[in-house]
């Protein structure tokens, strides 16, 4: 015997766009109450986006979210019948420095019934809740069709605590509603973790989660429901916006859950959604018409522009080669060849007018010393200078190229090839690079078509081309041992000796981490691109540039 039915609400919202928020979660309403759903779950924070970070701090902005919310309970009258769960900050009278609470409001036929503020406030890795919020301290379980749900907001429920207590005060079903950003692998693990707590308390639970990119967070979908036993019984796909419905049956032992099952994909597949949603999202939400690269004929531009056309379609996409003196014939022949498979607007503009006059500006200058990496960031620059001039006139915005492995040794440069607005693989390393271009080679998971890099520019030894016959690999350690030694020391916090007694060579890793030390400040001035990592460059990375630790 069905019991009721919950709408699990996966929503992409614009962080600020409270009125735009707020009008999704009521198309979310009306689309649930025609379903004839009781119940209607939306992710957290979903009135004002999450990571509006110090925006937390303006009063202006809480009034709009408060206005917000009165839209949707306005709304509500409409569907007496549906309950609905919306997230949204509120206001703590007399909270210290500004603070407000992460709430939840459950709203039915135009009243508040119940506010639920999250008590478990994450304050690690890239979360900084203790900075906006404060701790609430009540269970809050509400009633739904004669059933009892116990509220939950995503952190609560990632200890056990909190779910205790729902379950205790007569919770027979969990609803969490969630912003957990988007890294490597950790689809699988939230649902790993989450089914202890249904263990734990032996409650089926319903995970209502955000999808979309917001500046360097990717939120990935993958919304579900599980069963007492811990039980997948529905999943949303990942990386879309989606109504998930769960069917609920009273049971001699308890609510059952049911509903469609959606495969959630496998760690390259999940890699590529995330940075396809990242650069649509960053661009659709910052008001970009289109994107630009320099597309070089190496793997790196290759992995963007099949990247950007996947996010962004083929007309949307403008690529420039241009070569220097230093450029291989296969560098131009693979880079036409690229842009005619995947259909982009593709021009050449050569360097080497550009490149000579800045050399015979600077040449009294450096009478007499020798040619070296001046020249050959003057080179990265100029590209740097054109790519730029075209995003001015064009509106376009430029999309960099640097992989994690360089953003980690400085091996960029600086107003050069560093020059853009959205570092599209500034967390991933360059040997995930040589597999995400394998896999996109053999999938097509945007009806753009199937080999769009031609296998040239994955097979040829990577060249920054900045003087004759260079090679990557002349002045960096082998990539796999490079990236072995950035993902120990950066990821996982391991020191020189443990990661030499892991196997690496000592001078190898000295080298490595006295280059991530001094780079510091490069990764300061670099764009904002995606984290996919356990831990990327960025909000997760707060390392100081004047640092005279050597450990
Ligand atoms: N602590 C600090 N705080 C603030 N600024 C600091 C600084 N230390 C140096 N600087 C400044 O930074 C400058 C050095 O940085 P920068 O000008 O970028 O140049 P630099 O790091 O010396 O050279 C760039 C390196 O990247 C390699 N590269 C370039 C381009 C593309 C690729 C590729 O394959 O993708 C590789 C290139 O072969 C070379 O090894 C210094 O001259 C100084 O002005
Ligand atoms: N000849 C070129 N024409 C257009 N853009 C270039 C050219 N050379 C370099 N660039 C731009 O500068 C970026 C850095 O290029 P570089 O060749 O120095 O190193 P890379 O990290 O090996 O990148 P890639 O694998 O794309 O060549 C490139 O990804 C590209 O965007
Ligand atoms: N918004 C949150 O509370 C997220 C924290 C949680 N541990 C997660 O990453 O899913």
């Amino acid at each position: 015997m069905s019991h009721f039915s919950i709408a699990n609400a996966q929503l992409n919202f614009v962080v600020g766009d409270m009125p735009g928020n707020a009008r999704k979660i009521i198309d979310a309403a009306a689309q649930a109450a025609a379903q004839g759903v009781q119940l209607l779950l939306t992710p957290e924070l979903g009135i004002c986006g999450y990571a509006a970070e110090d925006l937390f701090q303006r009063p202006s902005f809480l009034a709009a979210c408060d206005a917000a919310v009165a839209q949707v309970v306005q709304a509500s009258t409409q569907w007496p019948d549906l309950t609905i769960v919306l997230g949204h900050p509120q206001a703590a009278q007399h909270a210290a420095h500004g603070r407000c609470y992460n709430a939840a409001s459950v709203v039915r036929a135009g009243q508040v019934l119940d506010c639920y503020r999250k008590q478990l406030l994450p304050n690690y890795r890239e979360f900084d809740e203790t900075r906006y919020f404060v701790e609430g301290s009540q269970t809050c379980v509400f009633d739904v069709a004669g059933s009892r749900i116990g509220l939950l907001i995503c952190e609560d429920a990632w200890a056990s605590q909190p779910a205790r207590a729902a379950k205790a005060a007569g919770a027979q079903l969990l609803a969490v509603i969630n912003a957990s950003p988007f890294q490597m692998d950790k689809p699988g693990h939230r649902e790993a973790l989450l089914a202890e707590r249904c263990r734990e308390t032996g409650l089926p639970l319903v995970y209502a989660h955000l999808v979309g990119g917001q500046d360097e967070l990717v939120f990935d979908g993958h919304s579900f429901a599980l069963n007492a036993d811990g039980q997948v019984a529905a999943r949303a796909p990942g990386f879309d916006e989606h109504l998930l419905s769960v069917q609920v049956e009273a049971t001699a032992t308890g609510l059952q859950l049911s509903g469609p099952v959606a495969a959630p994909g496998d760690t390259n597949q999940q890699l590529w959604q995330a940075l396809v949603v990242a650069v649509r999202d960053y661009l659709g939400k910052t008001g970009f018409p289109g994107a630009v690269l320099g597309l070089s004929g190496g793997i790196d531009s290759a992995l963007v522009l099949a990247i950007a056309v996947d996010a962004l379609g083929a007309d949307k996409v403008r690529t420039v080669m241009m070569p220097s003196p230093y450029t291989a014939d296969i560098s131009w022949i693979d880079a036409r060849e690229m842009a005619e498979r995947l259909s982009v607007a593709y021009e050449e503009i050569s360097i080497a007018p550009q490149f000579e006059a800045f050399k015979a500006a600077l040449a009294h200058d450096f009478a007499g010393r020798a040619e070296d990496t001046t020249e050959e960031n003057l080179q990265a620059r100029i590209r740097g200078t054109l790519l730029m001039a075209l995003s001015n006139k064009f509106g376009s915005i430029v999309l960099t190229t640097g992989n994690k492995s360089e953003m980690a040794t400085g091996y960029c440069t600086l107003y050069g090839d560093m020059a853009g607005g959205f570092a599209v693989l500034r967390d991933v390393p360059k040997t995930r690079v040589f597999e995400l271009a394998r896999w996109r080679n053999a999938h097509d998971p945007y009806g753009t078509g199937r080999n769009p890099i031609p296998e040239r520019i994955i097979t040829r030894p990577p060249s920054a081309e900045l003087r004759p016959d260079q090679k990557d690999q002349d002045s960096l350690p082998p990539y796999e041992v490079l990236d072995a030694i950035i993902e120990r020391y950066m990821e996982q916090d391991a020191d020189i000796d443990s990661i030499v007694a892991a196997g690496y060579p000592r001078a190898d890793v000295e080298r490595v981490v006295r280059l991530i030390r001094i780079n510091e400040y490069k990764r300061r001035q670099a764009a904002v691109g995606p984290r996919l990592s356990a831990r990327g460059f960025g909000r997760d990375w707060r390392y100081p540039i004047t640092n005279g630790f050597r450990g």
